[in-house]
């Protein structure tokens, strides 16, 4: 079968269904097409199942802080509750009928299947060829990477989608990777009572942020008693028919009922067939211009791009790819007010460039770490106060390239610097701005004071 398009849009995660949707709304004859389910990975086994997840365990973990503040608190941790809601209220039990319709009823025609491209402009999807007249989207994101360690791709181990669905928590877990999805994890099963380690490659656990924010995930973890083992990684990992076995570079060997492998996600070009369309089919991502063009009539939105592997850089993304493909103006894409959130308990926010990245980039620079629990906020909520902001100015221009705010509400106290950085608002400024008595975000205030 053959059909025409005006656009289509290759793969119906965050950041394709949002271009779907607004060129279907804009009057487009939109084509999108997907081969799981329409919402992607992020609603159905990423952000809002784990985020639900966190929410669960960070309950536990405040009753759990009653008795130093409030008298006495008995909680029972309950998987079967936590199970319920993302079977129920977060993924329709994995069944995407409401996107689905949510495109459709915008006037876009959804093609369920792998698709591949076919040269410029056309997608094939099975035996169905769309030709589309002014382009097509790829927005197919990643999956999850599995490192090649002998013995692992034999075993029955989890990447993201089994610990989303989990109707019951192991009794113990190893976590292969140090990264968001380990770190976010290995504490909530924790604070359901389950036996984690994690093992991480690098030096400390979110090795890509600041070293106080690794410092910091890997105390809270401890204290929710999880193992942190870092500068290690698995050799070689068995699985008896009951349980895992991880030898370890140093020869430890650990034992756990679950391996969860969060070691990083990568997308496969080759499978897309992008080089039929001039691309390098064993690049690790689409590179794209600031309009997000990848060729001539081709876009790239979300994890594919490799620009931060983020929900909100995928819609980012999607906005400025719908805006070219409609010819309105509007700023290209910038990345240096990139934000994230770790949501740990505390949850761990960053913005642009720690201060590594600013000082290899031969930034002069000035920076200031505080930490929350010398801020009156801090002092007065007492325990689960842990946290801190730190902050990256270059201090030839007098603006903040980067920050991180890690505590109770890290993610929160972010937004501010988030726009600090993003429009370049002289510290000056910023340190004879009025901060409000007594909150967290009010650390920031004295950190711009304490800048060296
Ligand atoms: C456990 C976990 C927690 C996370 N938590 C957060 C968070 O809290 N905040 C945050 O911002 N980000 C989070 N992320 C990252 C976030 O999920 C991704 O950045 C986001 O989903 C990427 O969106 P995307 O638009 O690139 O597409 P994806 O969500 O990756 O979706 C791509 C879609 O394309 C489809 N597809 C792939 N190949 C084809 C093909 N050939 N033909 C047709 N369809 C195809 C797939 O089936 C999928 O539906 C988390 C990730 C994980 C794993
Ligand atoms: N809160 C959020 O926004 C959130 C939450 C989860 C995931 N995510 C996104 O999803 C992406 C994927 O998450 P992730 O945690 O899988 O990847 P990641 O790249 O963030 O972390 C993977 C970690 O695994 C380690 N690693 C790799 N191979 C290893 C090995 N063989 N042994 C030991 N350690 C090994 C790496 O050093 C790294 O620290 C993230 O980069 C992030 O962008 C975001």
């Amino acid at each position: 079968m053959r059909e025409q398009a005006a656009v289509v849009v290759l793969g119906l995660g965050p950041g394709g269904e949002y271009v779907a949707g607004t060129l279907a709304e804009a009057g487009l004859d939109v084509v999108g097409v997907e081969a799981e389910l329409v919402g992607g990975e992020c609603p159905y086994w990423a952000c809002v199942p784990s985020k639900m997840m966190i929410r669960a365990g960070n309950l536990l973990a405040e009753a759990r802080r009653t008795p130093s503040l409030a008298g006495e608190a008995t909680v029972t941790a309950d998987w079967a509750k936590v199970g319920g809601r993302i079977r129920d209220e977060a993924t329709d039990h994995w069944n995407d009928r409401a996107a689905a319709h949510r495109l459709t009823s915008k006037g876009g025609r959804l093609v369920r299947g792998r698709g591949r491209l076919a040269g410029p402009r056309r997608v094939t999807v099975g035996d169905h060829t769309v030709e589309a007249r002014r382009g097509v989207v790829l927005a197919t994101g990643t999956r999850p990477r599995i490192p090649p360690v002998p013995g692992l791709a034999d075993t029955p181990y989890w990447t993201n989608r089994e610990a989303m669905a989990a109707e019951e928590l192991p009794a113990s877990l190893i976590v292969l990777g140090g990264g968001a999805v380990g770190v976010e994890l290995a504490q909530v099963f924790a604070r359901f009572r389950c036996a984690v380690t994690v093992v991480e490659g690098q030096e400390r656990v979110l090795s890509r942020e600041e070293p106080e924010a690794g410092d910091l995930a890997a105390a809270a973890l401890r204290a929710d008693g999880v193992r942190v083992l870092t500068g290690t990684r698995a050799r070689q990992v068995g699985h008896d028919g009951t349980a895992f076995t991880v030898r370890l570079d140093d020869d430890q060997v650990l034992r756990a009922e679950r391996l969860l492998v969060a070691a990083g996600r990568g997308a496969d070009l080759a499978a897309l067939a992008v080089e039929t369309a001039g691309l390098d089919p064993t690049a690790p991502h689409v590179p794209t211009d600031g309009r997000m063009r990848a060729a001539d009539g081709l876009w790239a939105v979300g994890d594919i791009t490799g620009r931060g592997a983020y929900t909100h850089v995928s819609m980012y993304q999607a906005e400025i790819a719908v805006r070219d493909i409609l010819g309105q103006p509007g700023p290209e894409a910038d990345y240096r007010a990139l934000p994230r959130v770790t949501f740990t308990d505390p949850e761990i926010g960053a913005v642009g460039l720690t201060e590594r990245q600013a000082r290899e980039r031969g930034l002069r620079v000035r920076t200031s770490v505080l930490p929350l629990a010398s801020s009156t906020r801090g002092w007065i909520h007492g325990p689960g106060n842990e946290g801190f902001v730190k902050l990256v100015e270059d201090a030839d221009r007098g603006v903040l390239v980067g920050a991180t705010s890690a505590g109770p509400a890290g993610g929160e106290v972010l937004y501010g610097l988030n726009v600090a950085v993003h429009a370049e608002v002289p510290v000056d400024r910023l340190r004879h701005m009025i901060y409000t008595y007594p909150t967290f975000h009010r650390t920031v205030g004295a950190a711009l004071g304490a800048l060296r």
